[in-house]
């Protein structure tokens, strides 16, 4: 058994998330601890944010993303809020400069408690997505879900944020269309050799849309914070919306700002739920009743 590990179990609009304090300690936490969290009811998660040491200098932490079927991610948007938001409690900062598989990144508290993340800048290229097959306009690729003469979903806007999405533009209500019954064959399709995250999207003026996510390693999810945001930069780049966009997602709306700089600024909630410790070799875990601050270590 390894040493226990304080986590807090958060969401950023439904996403839910587990914030875990790996501070001080070279492991990280093993594919099978994440699955098993995820198994149980209590702790379920999409994603686990584990907070490590910095590795660069200029940084203040590592962040490892993890889904909740103990793959990588390089970026989670709504868990970056969360780790803000506990990060903020403990140290009462309200700035934060974050290293992740995507890139460097910075973060805000703002004072009525909502957190803003820039993301960076969105990677356009169909090599950067990564697609298997060259697209010179990513804006519309050419992939159809049903029947090849009226197909239920076709054309979909690619863009990585560090991490793949496919968005498929409809022109019903996003609930309309069954996500979960094409959700994994698209994530796993050939055209997507590091798999992708897949959405559904309606723009609903020119300052919004609404979105939903099946998110490549941990499915149908409530809200996802980078395809917020590949979805509000596809938008723009077809002209159907401006760079500023209120993005509605299950789990309620998400400022997005894709900036003139290129990086895209997303702002949102996010919620604490409680704190426990476990064990990052098993995912054994206990809640910790006295826990009430709100932070992670
Ligand atoms: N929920 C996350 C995305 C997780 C990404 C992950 N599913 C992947 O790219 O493998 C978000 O708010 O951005």
């Amino acid at each position: 058994m390894s040493e226990q590990r304080a986590f807090a179990k958060m969401n950023g609009l439904g996403n839910e998330i587990i914030v875990a304090d790996m501070r001080g300690q070279c492991d990280r936490i093993a594919p099978a601890a994440a699955i098993a969290l995820a198994r149980d009811p209590a702790t379920k998660f999409d994603q686990i944010m584990a907070i490590h040491d910095p590795k660069t200098s200029g940084t203040d932490y590592y962040i490892e993303i993890i889904n909740c079927d103990g793959t990588q991610a390089q970026a989670c948007g709504n868990g970056m809020r969360c780790v803000v938001q506990a990060l903020a409690a403990e140290t009462g900062r309200d700035n934060f400069t974050f290293e992740t598989l995507a890139g460097i990144l910075t973060a805000e508290q703002h004072a009525g408690g909502l957190i803003s993340v820039d993301m960076g800048k969105p990677h356009l290229k169909w090599q950067e997505i990564p697609l298997a097959e060259e697209f010179n306009d990513t804006r519309r690729i050419e992939l159809q879900v049903g029947p090849i003469d009226a197909p239920v979903l076709h054309s979909p806007s690619v863009a990585s944020m560090g991490n793949p999405h496919a968005i498929f533009w409809v022109d019903q209500d996003v609930w309309t269309y069954e996500l979960e019954k094409f959700g994994s064959l698209l994530e796993n399709h050939p055209i997507f050799p590091e798999r992708a995250n897949i959405s559904i999207a309606q723009i609903t003026a020119s300052d919004a849309l609404t979105l939903r996510t099946w998110e490549r390693g941990a499915g149908l999810t409530r809200a996802c914070g980078s395809a917020a945001c590949a979805a509000a930069v596809s938008a723009a780049r077809l002209g159907t919306t401006g760079r500023n966009v209120t993005v509605t997602v299950p789990g309620g709306p998400l400022e997005v700002e894709w900036r003139n700089d290129d990086h895209v600024v997303m702002t949102g909630p996010a919620e604490w739920e409680f704190a426990g410790s476990f064990d990052p070799a098993t995912g054994a875990w206990t809640r910790d009743t006295a826990a009430a601050k709100r932070g992670v270590a």
